[in-house]
Order: C-alpha cells, then structure tokens, then sequence
C-alpha cells in the first residue's frame, strides 16, 4: 500500500480550503484540478478530501472499487430533504429501492411516455405567447422547472405536480442551499436551538412532506393497479422483512426522485437554452437540422435519431454545465488511488465539472463546441464525461432526462428565439446543482410558421 500523500494545497490548519469552498467552491476545485493535476489532496475544514478529476481514477472509484466508496457524511445533508432512500443508501438498503424503481426507467417505457413530454412543452410554448408580443424580458428558470416538474410527476408520480409549483418551487430554491454542507454555523448549530433557519428549514420540510403524502393518500385510493411509481411502492414488499413498505420510506422514494430529477434537468434545459442563445452559429445549424428533420411539426421518438445535431447541443451542454457537478464518497478501507494513499474514512470528490473542464483531457474546454461529440467521437468519452455519474450508482434518470432535454431543445427552438438580455450576465454558482446565480433573464421572440 501506498504510503505517499496526493499532492494538494498546505492544508495542515483547521480550516483549510474551507472558507473558500463556501464562498466559490467552482472556484477552489478548477485552481485544485489545474495545480495539482488528476488527483489532489486539501482539508475542507475537519474534513480530509482527495479531489480526482482522472478520467482512469474516477474509474477506479466508481467501477473498479465502488464496494469501498459509499455515502458518507457530506450526503447527511441530503437526508434533510430526500430523507432515508435510493440517494442516501448503501448495500441492500439501496438495492431494494433500486429494485422497484427501475422497471419505470427503462428506455422503451418512457419514450412511450414522450406525448406527456411533448404537451408539457406545449404549455410552456403557450405562457411563453404573452411575453413574446410584448417584448417582455423574462426570467426562463422557474419556467423550465415547472416544465421539467409536469415531466417527472405525469410519467412517474401519475399526478400533474405543476397544480403545486407555487409550494413547490421555494422549497427547491431553499432546499439547493440546506442539503451542500459548507460548514456555515446555522448547519451545525443543533436542530433545536430556534434558529430562523431552523424555522425556515421546518416549515420546507413540512411543504414538501404534505405535497408528497397527497400524492400516496390519493394513489392509495385509487389502488394499486395503476402503473406508475407510486403504486409500485405501495404494493412492494421489503425484500428483508416482506412487509410492505411504510409511508415514511414511499415518502423518501418520492422525494428523492422528486428532488433528483427535477431539478437536474431544469437546471440543464436552462443551460442548453442559454448556451443557444450564446452561439449564433450553433443556433442557426440546429435551426438548420430541425427545419430539415420536422419542417414544423412537432417532433417524435422516432425523429430523434435523424437530430443528431440536437444531441450535440445537449450532450454539449451536460458538459460545459453539468447539473450535478460534484459529488463525494466516503472510503470504507484504506485504498490507494493513482499511487497516492487514501485513509480510510476520508473522502473522495468526483466532479464533473472539474473532469469536463480539464485542459488535458478536453482541447479548449471552456469552449462551447457541440462538433466535439459528432457521431465519431462518441466512443471515447468514458470517465473523461460523466454528467449522469458512472458504475452501479449512475443516474437511474438519465433516459428520462435525455428525452426531455432533446424534445424541449427542439420544440422551443422550433417556436422562439430567445436572445440574453441586454446588460444580464450569467453566472454559474454550485450548489446542490449548478445553478445560474441570478436567473437567465431573456426576451422571446416567435418565430412564425408558415
Ligand atoms: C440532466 C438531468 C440529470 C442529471 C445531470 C443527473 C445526474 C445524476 C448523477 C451525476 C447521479 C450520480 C450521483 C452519485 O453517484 O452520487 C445521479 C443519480 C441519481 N439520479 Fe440523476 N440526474 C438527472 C436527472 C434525473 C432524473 C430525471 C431522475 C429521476 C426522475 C434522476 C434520479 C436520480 C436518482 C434516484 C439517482 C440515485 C441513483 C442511485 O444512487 O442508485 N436523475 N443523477
């Protein structure tokens, strides 16, 4: 075993890099990945991390060792709003969620459900008209999101969670903040000292738990035979007890996939839209592709695979802006990664961000350039590109998220040009996703049909 040290910043003092974590956290992990190279070493705060931004080493971790690397204590933070499932579990506990919900993500399954996808986007195409005649500036977040929520909750939930948004979305904004743990007091103060945070972290909680026991309560009444995700769970049987599962661990499951999925790929259409409206000669080629593909109709399944321009753009995008763009473990033993020695019981950082960022790896990487994942480079993208994570923990979603971001690109692309606002910059911030700090603000035009 390795005994060598991971290069990284003097990280020796209490504190670390971790001031610089809360305040730019994107920041701190490119300056790692650029000084340090496909490994480093840093203490956030208490905490001893490595940082791998190695294509061969994140394989390591993900696929050749994931046995050794399991949540740990930077995912507690997600318990506050994901509670106990899939997310935040190891071993048999994460199996058995897996189990049930998988059967909802397979590939042929939901691009069945692309007509629910595709009326989704047409409601957004339609309170996008008004802003578009006045020439209003709007800001696009909370529309893709409630797009992205009408998605999710109509194919897996069976219900149309937008009726909620207006709950919904602050729980979200807040929720994004409360689950990074960044070491700031009011996360560490106990949960019954009457913080305002405490208070506002409560009443949160209380929102999203009530929006989801609806959901139960109301497939319970209507039975189990229908088939989505929510009657699965209530009619699965815990493979270790064979009792059905409580209300608690559905709850958990909902929220998770509520939580995980939603905002995820919100967070990436607002990124692919904004990337478009960036790029005159992107926009006009995929303009171009469309025209050709769809010549104005709305565009199906079975079109997708002629829009290979389309999935250019988006596969693009999921790297330049990657929605997840960090994501830690914990080492169960001592390990030894790249010839450097990880202690057990430390962390291990992947991120997405950091990988797709690295100049070794990518020529030009700030540059926004779909020709990069043309047909015949799609192959040698392994490790070097992991928006949806990698080994036996990689997105359930993914299909899912894929078919949204192609259908919702194109339809809105088909109806509007959407051009930044004049003076608005866009700043991408971490949180739990990678956010645009304050909004992308865009004035809509309609593109007229013949
Ligand atoms: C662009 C959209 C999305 C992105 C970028 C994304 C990214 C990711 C990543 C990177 C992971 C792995 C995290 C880790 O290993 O720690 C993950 C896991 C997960 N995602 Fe997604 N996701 C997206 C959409 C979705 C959707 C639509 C759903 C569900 C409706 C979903 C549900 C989940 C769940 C439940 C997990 C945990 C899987 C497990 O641990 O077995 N995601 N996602």
């Amino acid at each position: 075993m390795a005994d060598r040290s991971a290069p990284g910043p003097d990280g020796g003092h209490l504190i670390g890099a971790l001031s610089k974590f809360k305040s730019n956290s994107l920041g701190l992990i490119s300056d790692l990945q650029r000084r340090f190279g496909g490994i480093a070493r840093v203490k956030l705060g208490p905490y001893l991390v490595h940082q791998v931004t190695d294509p061969e080493l994140i394989k390591h971790v993900l696929q050749d060792n994931p046995g050794n690397y399991r949540r740990g204590r930077f995912y507690r933070g997600f318990n506050l709003f994901m509670g106990h499932g899939m997310l935040t579990t190891d071993g048999a506990e994460w199996k058995a969620r897996r189990q049930v919900a998988q059967p909802f993500f397979q590939r042929a399954r939901l691009e069945s459900a692309a007509p629910i996808i595709t009326e989704c986007v047409d409601d957004l195409l339609d309170s996008w008209a008004e802003p578009a005649r006045d020439g209003e500036v709007i800001d696009i977040v909370d529309d893709v999101m409630r797009l992205s929520m009408g998605v999710l909750s109509r194919t897996l939930f069976g219900v149309d969670l937008r009726d909620r948004a207006d709950e919904l979305l602050p729980v979200v904004r807040f929720a994004i903040k409360a689950m990074i743990i960044t070491g700031k007091v009011e996360q560490m103060l106990p949960r019954w000292v009457p913080t305002r945070y405490q208070r506002d972290l409560k009443k949160h909680q209380a929102v999203l738990n009530g929006v989801l026991d609806d959901v139960i309560a109301r497939q319970r009444a209507r039975g189990t035979d229908d088939d989505n995700l929510v009657a699965a769970l209530l009619s699965a049987e815990h493979p270790e007890t064979g009792r059905p599962w409580d209300d608690r661990a559905i709850r958990a499951e909902l929220k998770t996939h509520f939580m995980a999925g939603h905002e995820t790929t919100g967070c990436a259409l607002a990124w692919t839209l904004y990337a478009v409206a960036q790029h005159a000669d992107v926009r006009r080629k995929l303009t171009a592709e469309l025209d050709e593909v769809l010549a104005g109709r709305t565009p199906t399944v079975e079109d997708l695979p002629k829009l290979t321009y389309l999935r250019q753009v988006v596969d693009e995008s999921l790297r330049v802006y990657p929605p997840i763009w960090v994501y830690p473990r914990d080492a169960v033993e001592d390990d030894e990664i790249g010839g450097y020695h990880v202690p057990a019981g430390t962390t291990v950082l992947i991120s997405p961000h950091a990988a797709h960022h690295n100049a070794d790896v990518w020529e030009s990487p700030e540059a926004f350039d779909p020709e990069r994942f043309c047909p015949a480079n799609r192959h040698t993208t392994r490790y070097r590109y992991l928006p949806f994570g990698g080994g036996q923990r990689h997105c359930i979603g993914h299909h899912l998220a894929l078919l949204e971001l192609q259908l919702a690109v194109a339809m809105i692309t088909q109806r509007y040009r959407l051009d930044l606002a004049s003076g608005h910059q866009v700043v991408p911030t971490g949180l739990v996703s990678l956010r645009p700090k304050t909004g992308v603000q865009m004035r809509i035009e309609r593109i007229d049909q013949e």
